[in-house]
């Protein structure tokens, strides 16, 4: 399968001045909701992931994303795993899970998102997990953009990948793009961030 691909083609691989969730900056954003505003493909991505997953051994009880932005890609995946769905959210700037989601003492779970760039989103949802008497088990995502290793890739972690280092995350593409941090950005036009948090 070629993610790559994918996103061209869903016009979903954008170009521009992004500041990115973690505060970072990059010339590159994929733009995931674009991609899977088809079903199809949709599932297409999530049963290959769910196929990784199963492939490596590990069963869960349910699937926890963070929203926004890893919704949809947790619930095709849940779906494609049969297994529960819920989601954290952030309320005031702290991730926490609500609408009366239960999480069960014991109670196995991956944290899936659309994409991990340094993992910090889904670290914030798997600690709400456990909190809640939950254990994370893996993190899966739609696509890596290179700074944690996943299970499958050679690629190395690097020292912002947010991820703990004893749980497998599971993707199905790197994307080496190169990330600035804020002293290292010499953008000269205003980066805009497009998730929904805003800049
Ligand atoms: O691995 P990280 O460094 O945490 O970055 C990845 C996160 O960033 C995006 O969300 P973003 O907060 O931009 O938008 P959203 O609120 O729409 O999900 C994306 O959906 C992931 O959740
Ligand atoms: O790091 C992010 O915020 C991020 C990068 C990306 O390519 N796509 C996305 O949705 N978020």
């Amino acid at each position: 399968m070629n993610v790559e691909q994918i996103y061209k083609d869903a016009n979903a691989l954008l170009e521009g001045h992004f500041k990115l969730s973690s505060g970072n900056y990059s010339k590159f954003y994929l733009q995931s909701a674009k991609v899977l505003e088809d079903p199809k493909t949709a599932k297409l991505l999530a049963d290959a992931l769910a196929e990784q997953i199963r492939k490596s051994g590990i069963k869960v009880d349910a699937v926890c994303s963070p929203a926004l932005g890893g919704l949809i890609a947790g619930f095709a995946l849940a779906t494609a795993l049969d297994v529960r769905f819920i989601f954290a959210e952030r309320a005031e700037g702290e991730m926490t899970i609500r609408r009366g989601f239960e999480v069960k003492e014991g109670e196995t779970y991956i944290i899936c998102e659309d994409i991990i760039t340094t993992g910090g989103s889904a670290l914030e949802a798997a600690r709400e997990v456990e909190k809640a008497g939950g254990i994370v088990v893996a993190y899966a995502a739609l696509a890596n953009r290179g700074f944690c290793s996943r299970v499958g890739s050679d690629i190395e972690r690097k020292d912002n990948c947010k991820l703990p280092l004893d749980k497998p995350l599971f993707a199905l593409e790197d994307f080496a793009f190169q990330m600035y941090t804020p002293d290292e950005c010499d953008f000269k036009e205003i980066a805009y961030k497009p998730g929904s948090r805003g800049n």
